[in-house]
């Protein structure tokens, strides 16, 4: 499983890169812009300069609106920016089909400009509560757009979590689905150490942070802490021998 973690600025991102051999994904994002809000294009750039090159540098295009045209644009400002994964929120996107248009715009627009850039889909556990598309419909949205990979977080940060959302059994359906249409399947929404077991043994292969590794848990008022972002690690190291164990045992 693939640790993608969430800086707001390049202050924190700072703070990432010293804990840069912990994590895979350095995410920019701006949440006192939404769960899924988009940052500058100046401020991708300058922590694309900042963390280590191997580090694939992703950046969320915002809880976007059902405005194809515009979030295309955006996208492709994202990853002329630097960022080479490209996660966009569907927030404004009631049907699968608007869903699948939008998509299907960033995918192009960020693919013509960049064709090894790795696009995610997301959605939110919490759809229900924001009326936009449903979590289990983000594979086939990102299958039949051409996204890389299908992503849930939870769209209202009120201390309510993935799980609360949508159930463990929801999310192993929802990783089968990703992987069924050969994507990859991100999960995230105020994740916590205890969760890894379950998204470890259901096959998550990126799962997303920002809080759980923040002083005191706090996502808006505490900053990304190297040494929670490599305490964070060690027990997804755990869980995942404990998990490989388990499977060669049966
Ligand atoms: O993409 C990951 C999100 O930023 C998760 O943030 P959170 O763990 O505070 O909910």
């Amino acid at each position: 499983m693939l640790l993608l973690i969430s800086p707001d600025g390049v202050e924190e991102a700072l703070e990432c890169a010293k804990a840069a051999e912990h994590l895979d994904i350095v995410d920019v994002k701006k949440p006192d812009e939404g769960s899924l809000g988009a940052n500058y294009p100046w401020v991708i750039r300058e922590i694309r300069g900042a963390v280590p090159a191997d580090k694939p540098v992703s950046a969320t295009v915002g809880d976007v609106p059902y405005k194809p045209g515009t979030v295309a644009q955006a996208a492709l400002g994202a990853a002329v920016s630097g960022a080479t994964y490209i996660k966009v929120g569907l927030y404004g996107c009631t049907t699968p089909d608007q869903a699948i248009e939008v998509m299907s715009g960033v995918v192009r627009a960020v693919k013509d400009y960049r064709p090894d850039a790795f696009v995610v889909a997301s959605g939110y556990a919490d759809a229900h509560r924001i009326g936009c598309v449903s979590p289990l419909a983000l594979p086939d949205i990102a299958r039949r757009s051409g996204s890389d990979a299908a992503m849930l977080d939870t769209a209202i940060k009120d201390g309510t979590r993935l799980f609360d959302h949508v159930s463990p059994a929801a999310c192993a359906e929802f990783v089968r689905l990703a992987h069924e249409a050969g994507l990859l399947a991100a999960l995230a929404g105020s994740v916590k150490a205890e969760d890894l077991a379950t998204l470890t043994r259901i096959g998550t292969d990126i799962v997303g942070v920002r809080g759980a590794v923040c002083e005191g848990g706090d996502r808006n008022s505490g900053r990304i802490q190297p040494r929670l972002v490599a305490a964070f690690r060690a027990e997804m190291d755990r869980h995942a021998q404990e998990h490989a164990t388990t499977v060669a045992a049966l």
